[in-house]
């Protein structure tokens, strides 16, 4: 098919903090997409999600015309039905960063959609090369590493595989160019560059707190206030998530087998309590949960 043939639908697989950020981009490009979760109950917690979010994007942005929350709401069609992948020719997977968990979705999803469909691996540190070995055609898997919140993020990391193919690439291009965003494109390695080196600082971070060297609030202060960060590495792990933070950092301990990745103890704490950031709404800060 013709690049400029494709993306009239894009699956979205996973609708937790990055899917729905992905979800609302492309309906705000005007690309139709199928966005799946498990259960309906998540799949609901998302459209209102994606409402609130559609809301401050609006403020946010730089854009001037003003978005209509119910046409970007017609552009996605939610469902826990993966047999309506079967016709998409690009997917977006945004599932929980779980080795089992991935392996299962990719599983299913190269015996459902067609040998061309593009798969794309929203991860923060697996590596793209081991996913792509577990369908067939392997040269049709990429990573696609987003930022959060996706609306208004400028560029995107994409992940080349060591058997991801040109047309890949640039078909990827092409959506993310759709998107407004730019590609920086580099070699698979696990944690690719922005988790190798973000999440090795906000792992750090967690140890300062747990050692009781100084409070969340001055450890972010202080990396904003000397050295330009919009956001410290304490309130970028509330908007990432706990949970996410610390499966990046085990899959950056099993994968290099390495101790400097050694995840703070203080992250499985926070994990099992449940504090798991913004979308919990208590992590190293409080948050207002209602929307
Ligand atoms: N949070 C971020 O800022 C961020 C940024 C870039 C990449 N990522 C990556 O994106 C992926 C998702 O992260 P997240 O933060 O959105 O996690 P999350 O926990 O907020 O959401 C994960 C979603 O996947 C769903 N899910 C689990 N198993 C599924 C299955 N079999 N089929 C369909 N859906 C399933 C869950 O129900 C949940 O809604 C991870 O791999 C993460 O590393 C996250």
């Amino acid at each position: 098919m013709e690049n400029k043939n494709r993306f009239k639908v894009v699956g979205v697989i996973g609708a937790g903090t990055i899917g729905i950020g992905v979800a609302q981009n492309l309906a705000q490009k005007n690309i139709s997409v199928v966005l799946l979760d498990i259960t309906e109950v998540k799949l609901k917690e998302a459209k209102a999600r994606i409402q609130q979010n559609v809301r401050l994007y609006s403020i946010y942005s730089k854009e001037k015309n003003k978005i209509d929350v119910n046409e970007v709401l017609n552009f996605i069609k939610f469902t826990t039905n993966y047999q309506e992948l079967e016709n998409v020719d690009y997917i977006i997977e945004n599932v929980t960063e779980n080795w089992e968990i991935k392996k299962q979705v990719y599983s299913k999803i190269n015996s459902i959609c067609t040998e061309s469909t593009v798969f794309a691996a929203n991860t923060s540190c697996i590596s793209i090369t081991k996913i792509a070995h577990i369908v067939d055609n392997p040269e049709r898997v990429i990573g696609v590493h987003f930022m959060n919140p996706v609306p208004l993020k400028d560029s995107v990391e994409v992940i080349k595989g060591v058997l991801t193919n040109d047309k890949t690439i640039s078909v990827t291009n092409d959506l993310l160019s759709k998107m407004k965003k730019d590609s920086i494109v580099i070699n698979d390695m696990p944690g690719f560059v922005s988790n190798r080196l973000m999440t090795f600082m906000i792992n750090e971070a967690a140890f300062l707190v747990q050692e009781n060297v100084a409070s969340a609030s001055d450890i972010d202060n202080i990396l904003k206030n000397s050295y330009a960060q919009t956001m410290g590495p304490l309130e970028t792990a509330d908007l990432i998530g706990i949970d996410t933070i610390l499966h990046s950092m085990e899959v950056l301990y099993d994968s290099f087998k390495d101790g400097k990745y050694r995840p703070c103890p203080l992250l499985y704490k926070m994990t099992q309590a449940g504090m798991l950031g913004r979308k919990s709404g208590q992590g190293f800060y409080k948050y207002n949960t209602n929307f």
